[in-house]
């Protein structure tokens, strides 16, 4: 027996960090949505209790750093199941992209296995389990529109955004998140407008969600990055309504209405930049289906 399950990418339309908390991390507040980019996850049952994972992505662990099985051996501890799993991962998402492509891995390995196993588990507390796994698994549960907060497993969903085109390009190196929050310096950063960001997805307008694009980590990843920041000014003069880097980079996106305006920019960008992609917002989770 088998199920698949699709892993849709995000992006952060809005990101804020507003101090840094004694544990760990940072507080938060970020606007995210779902983006047609996805990975997409096939589970067979195995009855000895045995969790594997295969991909062919060279990027990817297949032992117990990859989130996916981190989740499947959560699940299993915490609802004593006695049965196994081996998870297929083919990755689409970009790795270490800023596009949170492991942690939606992990949200789609808890809901597929949610079924799989015939667990019952409600969404609410499938986030919260995901929270255990890493901060944005728990929007990822959700894959439609919401505003985090607390370090990004406090959940509040929104209604989705105007729909456009997507264009995503990732410089060849990828960023390290830890390593981007721990060089943050907040005295200086230009804070989002997010309740203005908010108003504007409840509004349905477009313009107004363009110009509150805004993310504090561009301050550290744009300097040690400068061909994010060259992608950024390409994805401009190619046409782009708005342009933000996504999470702790180093993927880019532009926002557009027109769909031969999204091609220009792909266009414009395959030369420099080898991974470049054109999807379409989702804002939702029935998109996916
Ligand atoms: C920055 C964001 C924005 O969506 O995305 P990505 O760039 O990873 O896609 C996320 O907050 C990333 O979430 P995630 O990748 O799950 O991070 P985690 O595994 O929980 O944390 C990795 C490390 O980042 C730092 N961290 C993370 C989240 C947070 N609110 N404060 C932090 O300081 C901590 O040092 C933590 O040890
Ligand atoms: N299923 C997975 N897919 C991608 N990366 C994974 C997965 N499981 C663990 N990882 C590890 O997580 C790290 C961050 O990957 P990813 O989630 O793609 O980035 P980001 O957090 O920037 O969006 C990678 O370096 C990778 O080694």
């Amino acid at each position: 027996m088998f199920i698949s399950e699709k892993a849709p990418a995000k992006i952060n339309l809005t990101l804020d960090v507003l101090y840094k908390r004694s544990d760990q991390y940072h507080e938060v507040e970020m606007v995210m949505t779902t983006v047609d980019l996805a990975d997409r996850l096939e589970f067979v049952l195995t009855e000895d209790g045995s969790i594997t994972v295969v991909s062919e992505n060279r990027f990817v662990p297949s032992d117990e750093r990859n989130l996916a099985y981190r989740a499947a051996k959560l699940l299993q501890e915490r609802y004593q199941v006695t049965r196994g799993v081996r998870i297929y991962i083919e990755k689409q998402i970009p790795v270490a992209a800023g596009l949170a492509g492991g942690s939606s891995d992990a949200a789609a390995t808890l809901r597929g296995l949610n079924r799989l196993w015939n667990l019952g588990i409600e969404t609410e507390e499938l986030s919260l389990l995901g929270s255990e796994i890493g901060s944005d698994v728990s929007f990822c549960i959700y894959n439609s529109t919401a505003i985090a907060n607390g370090r990004g497993e406090k959940i509040t969903e929104l209604p989705p955004p105007p729909t456009c085109w997507v264009v995503l390009a990732k410089p060849s190196q990828g960023v390290a998140t830890p390593s981007v929050f721990q060089s943050l310096q907040l005295d200086h950063v230009l804070h989002p407008d997010t309740q203005g960001m908010v108003d504007s997805i409840k509004r349905g307008d477009y313009q107004g969600i363009c110009e509150r694009l805004g993310n504090v980590l561009e301050s550290v990843t744009l300097p040690n990055h400068p061909q994010v920041q060259q992608i950024k000014k390409l994805m401009r003069h190619s046409g782009a309504d708005a342009v933000l880097m996504s999470g702790s980079g180093p993927t880019v996106f532009g926002l557009v209405q027109q769909e031969k305006k999204a091609e220009r920019i792909y266009n414009s960008l395959r030369g420099f930049c080898e991974q470049v992609y054109v999807v379409r917002m989702l804002g939702e989770s029935t998109a996916l289906e």
